[in-house]
């Protein structure tokens, strides 16, 4: 359980030369529930991402996971980032091991899953080459591999699809809920595509422009396993509209979120 308490964070100096990325963030995150994380651009959603992961400490508040205080990155935990950040003179089967290399569990169960997780996505065959030698979306279904070689029980993933084609960005969305369904695991997701943000989650959280605050939770009560087909569903269209009405409704609305 991920439990975010009265978080903030601000940057630069306190007081008038800050900038106040986030206010008071009260969130619980259940065992095994995919969030998704919807906003307009700069209202905090990566930042909130990065306090999760232990990456920057917050200016206020805490992030407990389990009831320990989160203060460094976790073993628990994997990330995704928009783009792949894979190591460039190491092959793709050696970044995806990279994890389990560095916290000394490279055995050879941890070798079988990096193989497993590249034949799912569909990266088998470029195992031995360096990252330079695949397209943008295969480095990202790489680092995608990466994030869960060690089998973490808490996924971050910070606009992961955001570089992808439209095509290969659904099949990697419905191959995510498969990987979840296998092996479930908290997953705390930033998206800027509303259909994403309603397809992967249970509760899509919507955060007001900066400084970032929660706007409205949302239930997503639509049945698993799930498909774009859902679109359709009148459960998808009534999340779907009510993120849009909270992100475009006021006059402040700004018109990077994709519809
Ligand atoms: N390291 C930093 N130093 C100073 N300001 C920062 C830093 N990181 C983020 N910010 C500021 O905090 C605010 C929130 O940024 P953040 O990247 O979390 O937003 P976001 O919602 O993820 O944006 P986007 O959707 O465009 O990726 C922005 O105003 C940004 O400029």
């Amino acid at each position: 359980m991920i439990e975010i308490s009265n978080a903030g964070q601000v940057f630069g100096p306190a007081g008038e030369g800050g900038v106040r990325a986030l206010d008071g963030i009260n969130l619980t995150i259940r065992d095994r529930e995919i969030v998704t994380l919807v906003g307009p651009s700069g209202c905090g959603k990566s930042t909130l991402l990065r306090l999760v992961s232990g990456l920057i400490p917050p200016s206020e508040g805490a992030i407990r996971i389990n009831g320990d205080k989160v203060t460094a990155p976790r073993q628990d935990t994997g990330i995704v980032f928009q783009a792949p950040t894979l190591l460039p003179w190491a092959t793709i089967f050696e970044n995806v091991m990279f994890p389990s290399s560095i916290m000394k569990r490279d055995d050879a169960a941890a070798r079988e899953r990096a193989h497993e997780l590249l034949r799912v996505a569909g990266i088998a065959d470029f195992a031995d080459r360096r990252p330079k030698q695949l397209s943008g979306g295969m480095q990202q279904r790489a680092a995608i591999c990466r994030a869960l070689v060690h089998n973490p029980s808490i996924l971050l993933m910070d606009e992961p699809f955001g570089a992808l084609d439209a095509l290969t960005r659904e099949v990697m969305t419905i191959e995510l809920l498969r990987i979840w369904t296998a092996t479930p695991k908290t997953i705390l997701f930033v998206t800027h595509s509303i259909p994403e943000a309603v397809i992967l989650a249970d509760r899509v959280v919507v955060m007001s422009p900066r400084p970032g605050r929660i706007a409205e939770i949302i239930e997503v009560d639509l049945p698993r396993p799930r498909n774009f087909a859902l679109a359709g569903h009148p459960e998808f269209q009534r999340c779907a509209e009510r993120i849009r009405n909270l992100i475009f409704g006021d006059q402040g609305a700004r018109f990077d979120v994709q519809h």
